[in-house]
C-alpha cells in the first residue's frame, strides 16, 4: 500500500481505494525535513521537523460530488509526496466522504455539514456511515490541533462548491463568532485566492467549520470555489490563485497580502436561514435563479405549510437555496450587506 502511494503520489486513489478505513496507519519521512502519518483513510498529516507558527487543516469531500477541491488538495498532496513544494507549516488534509465521493453524490444517507459539534451522535446516534465518519473526523481533528504549540495559529479550511451558479463564483462563510473581531488578514488571504465575497454568519451551526472555530479558536471557513462538476470536469484554471495561496501558506513563502480594504470586498450579513417545516415547502422563483440574487421587501420567496414566506428587509440576496432538505433543515439562508462588520 504505502510503496503505491509513494510512487503513484496519488493519496485520492489510496482513499477511494479504501473507502472505510485503513488497515493500520502509516509513517514515512520525506528527506530530512518532513515526517508523513497517515491516520485514516482520507486523513494524511505532513509535520515539518521545524514547527513554525501554523496548525493548517484543509478539508474537502466532506460532500462527495464537490470535485474541484478534492482535485485541488490531491494536488497539493501528490506535490508534497514528491518534495516539488515542501511544507514549512504543519498540515493536514482531510477528504470528508469517500463513499459519497465514489458515488459521485453530495451524501450517502446523511448530510455530513449538519453532524459536527457532536451531532453525529444525537437523536438516533451513530446509525449510518456519514454520522461514525463525522466523529471520527472530529476526533482527528481535536489530536491535531491539541497538539499545537502555544501561540500557534490555528487554521481550517473546509472547502466546498455549491450546488448552483453564483453572481460571486468564489465565496466563505465565516462562522459565528460572537467574542472575536473578524480577521481583516484572513478576508485579505481569501480574497487574494480569488475568493472575494465573505458570508458572516449569525448564529451557531452544526457545519464543520463552526465547530473548528467554536473549539479550538480556529480560522476557519466553509469555502465554496464555484459550481459542482463531476470528477474530472473541472477547469482548473479557475483555481490558479487558490491554489498559488494555499501552497504560499503551507510553505511559509510571502503572502504579499494587501491592506484590508472594504472596497475590494463583497461582504454580507446573514440575516435570516429558513428551515423547512412542512413537506410542501416550495420556493417562487426557478431552480436556475443563482445565488446572491436580490429580492425587495414583500417578495415571496417561498411557501412552506400554506405560509407564504416574505423578504422582510428592503433588499435581501438567497445562497444556497434548496427544498429538497429534510424537514427541520436550512433551505436557503438570507443575507443583507455588512456595513458595520467589526473587520480588525
Ligand atoms: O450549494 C448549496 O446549496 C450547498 C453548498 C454547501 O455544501 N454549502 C455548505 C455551507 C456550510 C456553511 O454554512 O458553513 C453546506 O450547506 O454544508
Ligand atoms: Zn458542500
Amino acid at each position: 500500500m504505502l510503496q503505491t502511494l509513494l510512487a503513484s503520489k496519488d493519496f485520492l486513489a489510496l482513499t477511494l481505494a479504501n473507502p472505510e478505513q485503513l488497515d493500520q496507519p502509516l509513517s514515512f519521512a520525506l528527506g530530512q525535513h518532513t515526517r508523513v502519518d497517515i491516520w485514516d483513510t482520507g486523513v494524511i498529516v505532513f509535520e515539518p521537523k521545524e514547527r513554525q507558527r501554523k496548525d493548517i487543516i484543509l478539508s474537502s469531500g466532506v460532500h462527495g460530488n464537490e470535485t474541484a477541491p478534492i482535485e485541488l488538495c490531491n494536488r497539493l498532496i501528490a506535490e508534497l509526496l514528491s518534495e516539488k513544494i515542501i511544507a514549512k507549516q504543519r498540515v493536514m488534509f482531510l477528504f470528508g466522504n469517500p463513499d459519497a465521493i465514489n458515488n459521485g453524490t453530495r451524501i450517502v444517507e446523511e448530510n455530513m455539514n449538519r453532524l459536527f459539534s457532536g451531532a453525529h451522535s444525537t437523536g438516533p446516534g451513530l446509525v449510518n456511515p456519514e454520522r461514525v465518519r463525522a466523529k471520527k473526523l472530529e476526533a482527528y481533528v481535536a489530536r491535531f490541533f491539541n497538539d499545537s504549540q502555544a501561540g500557534c495559529q490555528r487554521i481550517h479550511y473546509d472547502l466546498h462548491t455549491a450546488i448552483r451558479a453564483s453572481k460571486h463564483e468564489k465565496f466563505a462563510i465565516y462562522p459565528y463568532t460572537p467574542d472575536r473581531a473578524y480577521s481583516a488578514e484572513q478576508i485579505m488571504f481569501l480574497a487574494a485566492s480569488g475568493v472575494d465575497t465573505v458570508l458572516f454568519h449569525h448564529e451557531p451551526t452544526t457545519t464543520f467549520s463552526y465547530a473548528s472555530a467554536n473549539l479550538y479558536g480556529a480560522d476557519a471557513f466553509t469555502i465554496e470555489l464555484g459550481k459542482v462538476y463531476p470528477m474530472g470536469q473541472n477547469d482548473m484554471t479557475r483555481f490558479v490563485a487558490t491554489y498559488e495561496m494555499l501552497s504560499r501558506l503551507i510553505c511559509d513563502r510571502p503572502l504579499e497580502l494587501a491592506r484590508f480594504d472594504a472596497t475590494q470586498v463583497n461582504l454580507y450579513q446573514v440575516c435570516r436561514v429558513i428551515n423547512k417545516q412542512h413537506e410542501d415547502f416550495e420556493f417562487t422563483f426557478a431552480d436556475d435563479v443563482e445565488n446572491f440574487r436580490a429580492f425587495p421587501k414583500g417578495y415571496v420567496l417561498a411557501r412552506d405549510g400554506g405560509q407564504e414566506i416574505k423578504v422582510e428587509h428592503d433588499s435581501e440576496a438567497i445562497v444556497f437555496p434548496n427544498a429538497k432538505v429534510p424537514v427541520g433543515q436550512r433551505t436557503v439562508i438570507c443575507l443583507i450587506p455588512a456595513t458595520n462588520a467589526d473587520v480588525r
